[in-house]
């Protein structure tokens, strides 16, 4: 062990143990060592190698459950967040609908099971073929995101006299800014998605899906105000705002979208579903939607963010007297891209030691060739930290394997969900092989 050479730092919370509500739910400690699901994560990771992703079934599960607690027939998982044959099992086995926004989305989620019609095809450019393939099979709901979508819509879909209408809804942009990254904001009038409602658009819109040519069926609207938000009361104001629209229109679906904020450090506070739910509830009633109204809501890093943590193996550690102790690990900003776009926050801890004082403060990299590769900016760690270590960032569930990539040719790591004492890769490590598969 190399002494670091810069404790600058007073005490402070985050030089204690790892915060355990940040694990997920069946992680148990024993002498230090960390359990997820009944199994030892440093055995795991001998075994499946690093970096991995080691996700929590229980932890999965439960918070789909909770989702369909608070939202009932209206809990829809935004698959965008963490998605592959397993998950869709998982969440199709839990009841949920799902919010695709690509063909490949859809693909993945009737490969996994999932019943069309509880299908929510979103995006603001949905190809003429995505859309074939979504009318073809049948789903649940297209939410239309433009004009041209509606161009796109009345040349595919048949005008049969008196037949069945795709149901449709409109998204809409309340003109309302959540407090988030501006990267994940979306409910702002200057924004690539929906129709406008200052603008006009939406009024527009709404008018042309209801014309008596139009060969789908306005059921619902659609509103989406952003990502990672913790003010409950900005979902409130969106609904509001949209209500003196939307009431008016009379009709019998909602969609409230995603966002719920997940708590990803020591100290940020993690809204449950239930309390979302109420909260979006209660504005749904006080601004007039008729009690019937059947509101859906799109969950996505809520259900996942916590379920996972990421493993790595240390393999250097650069100590810069006065600066900064890297530690370089064996991923980077290939499975973890959020720390290089957002500046987002993680903790890091030793899982043979994930209990212990982590007196030490460290910048975790990656393997890439840029200095950008951060995943942990100004971690803590124990004081021992060393070289061939096992290192693991938790609340990795959420847009990281979904957003992963293969920069360097760094294959993606493997997916293994872990439960009961058992461990099963869902999705397997990428090998060299793979990363020449598609040259022609
Ligand atoms: C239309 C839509 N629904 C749901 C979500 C899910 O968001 P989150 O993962 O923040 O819950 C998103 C992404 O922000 C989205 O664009
Ligand atoms: N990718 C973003 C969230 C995007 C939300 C998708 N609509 C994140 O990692 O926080």
């Amino acid at each position: 062990m190399i002494p670091d050479p810069a404790p600058e730092a007073a005490a402070s919370p985050a030089e204690g143990p790892l915060p355990r509500h940040l694990l997920p739910d069946t992680a148990t400690i024993d002498g230090g060592r960390l359990a997820i699901g009944g199994v030892d994560v440093l055995d795991l990771c001998a075994e499946v190698g690093t970096p991995a992703f080691v996700y929590d079934e229980a932890h999965l599960r439960a918070r789909c459950r909770e989702a369909v607690a608070a939202w009932g027939e209206g809990a829809t998982y935004a698959s965008k967040a963490f998605w592959c044959r397993a998950m869709a099992r998982l969440v199709a086995e839990e009841g949920l609908g799902v919010d695709v926004s690509t063909g490949g989305e859809l693909h993945v989620a009737l490969a996994g099971g999932v019943p069309p019609d509880r299908l929510v095809l979103h995006g603001n450019n949905k190809s003429e073929a995505e859309l074939d393939a979504a009318l073809r099979v049948g789903v649940g709901r297209i939410v239309v995101d433009s004009f041209d979508e509606l161009d796109r819509l009345e040349r595919l879909v048949p005008r049969t006299a008196g037949g069945p209408r795709p149901a449709v809804w409109l998204r809409v942009t309340p003109g309302v800014e959540a407090h988030t990254h501006e990267y994940v904001r979306t409910g702002q009038e200057d924004s690539k998605f929906g129709f406008g409602l200052a603008s006009g658009a939406a009024a527009a819109a709404v008018d042309r899906v209801r014309s008596p040519r139009s060969p789908v069926e306005l059921v619902g609207l659609h509103v989406h105000i952003g990502s990672q938000i913790f003010a409950l009361a900005s979902f409130a104001r969106a609904l509001e705002v949209l209500a003196a629209f939307a009431v008016p229109l009379d009709l019998p679906e909602l969609g409230v979208g995603g966002g719920l904020g997940v708590g990803y450090v020591d100290g940020e506070p993690t809204p449950s579903m239930t309390e979302w739910a109420a909260t979006v509830r209660a504005a749904v009633r006080a601004a007039g939607w008729p009690e019937g109204v059947r509101i859906a809501a799109e969950p996505g890093r809520a259900v996942v963010a916590a379920a996972a943590v990421t493993c790595y193996r240390v393999g250097t550690i650069k100590q810069l007297p006065g600066i900064r102790t890297y530690v370089s690990v064996d991923g980077g900003m290939s499975d973890n891209p959020r720390p290089v776009l957002y500046g987002s926050g993680y903790e890091t801890f030793l899982p043979r030691a994930a209990d212990a004082p982590r007196p030490r403060r460290v910048t975790v990299v990656g393997k890439h060739c840029e200095s950008g590769d951060v995943i942990v900016r100004d971690g803590q760690l124990p004081g021992d930290v060393a070289v061939g270590d096992v290192l693991a960032t938790p609340v990795t569930g959420a847009y990281g394997h979904s957003m992963a990539s293969t920069y360097n040719k760094v294959p993606r790591p493997p997916v293994v969900f872990v439960a009961g004492g058992d461990a099963r890769t869902v999705v397997r490590r990428e090998t060299f092989d793979d990363l020449l598969a598609l040259d022609a």
